[in-house]
């Protein structure tokens, strides 16, 4: 799906939301576990219910690896499922992968071709020649992540290299790599308060922001800093919406969660 694309998808929907599938099977109701595929079937009536509500899903792979062959194979049975009843929708493999080039290829494979996502989130942390092989794939996204939503992301990320923030050289060195057009980048609802700085680099680019929700971001402040013309952001959310209820409502109630947030998207897409 191309940038515009979702550009578009997010005008007909007022709609910004990414919908996190992090499946914990300790979380889902109790009689889906006697289904033969418990995770596949909660994020299809997941899916079904909220689709009209989001524009982007992002199941995070390590809720599914955890599970073996039996996790990969419904993550791929969830990806085939999006990409065949929502065409419209963006998806993204949130593996945080990046190795050297011949692996990282391997990688760009995996999620690119195998299982048709749109993107994979990539760290930047072994640099050039281990993004590139994502990059390749012209017709895709690489999201890479720049300052995170976590409390680590102080111990690397904000720290001073030759009087630049290293997330910053990230964002800023990034930009000189070929197909640069097709990244994207992380930037946690956490540090909103960095957004405008971020937004000096990469004007027009499109961030990923996780962090609204169960940890604790604000989606005013996310959109006061980081929102273009184009608006330009995916939002995220994960547990505060799929595990909305874990009895036979479940599917209702996080399309209550995501109507919620939804709302309140419209409002400021409608006040800008
Ligand atoms: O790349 C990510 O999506 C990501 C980056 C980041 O900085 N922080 C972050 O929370 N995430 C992911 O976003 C999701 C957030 O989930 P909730 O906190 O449940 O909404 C998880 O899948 C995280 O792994």
């Amino acid at each position: 799906m191309t940038t515009d694309n979702l550009r578009s998808e997010i005008q007909k929907k007022k709609s910004f939301l990414c919908i996190g599938l992090d499946v914990d099977l300790d979380k889902i109701p109790k009689y889906l576990l006697e289904q033969e595929d418990p995770i596949f079937e909660f994020n299809k009536a997941i899916i079904d219910a909220t689709h009209h509500l989001a524009v982007a899903y992002k199941p995070n792979t390590a809720f599914y690896e955890a599970y073996g062959i039996k996790g990969w194979k419904s993550l791929q049975k969830t990806i085939s499922y999006l990409n065949e009843a929502y065409p419209e929708l963006f998806t993204i493999a949130d593996a945080k992968r990046g190795d050297i080039g011949n692996t990282s290829s391997m990688y760009a494979k995996a999620f690119f071709e195998d299982m048709a996502f749109d993107s994979v989130t990539v760290a930047p942390y072994m640099g050039k020649d281990s993004v590139e092989p994502f990059l390749e794939f012209k017709s895709k996204h690489t999201i890479l992540l720049a300052l995170t939503s976590n409390q680590g992301a102080f111990d690397f990320q904000t720290q001073n290299i030759e009087g630049v923030e290293l997330y910053k050289k990230v964002l800023e060195t990034s930009k000189s790599w070929e197909n640069s057009e097709n990244l994207m980048y992380v930037v946690g609802a956490t540090k909103a308060e960095f957004l405008s700085e971020i937004r000096n680099i990469v004007p027009n680019s499109f961030l990923l922001v996780p962090g609204v929700g169960a940890q604790g971001g604000s989606l005013e402040e996310v959109c006061r800093y980081g929102m273009t013309s184009n608006v330009d952001l995916l939002i995220n959310s994960s547990r505060g919406i799929i595990y909305a209820s874990n009895t036979t409502d479940f599917a209702q109630a996080a399309a209550a969660a995501a109507e919620t947030l939804q709302l309140q998207m419209k409002a400021i897409l409608n006040a800008n």
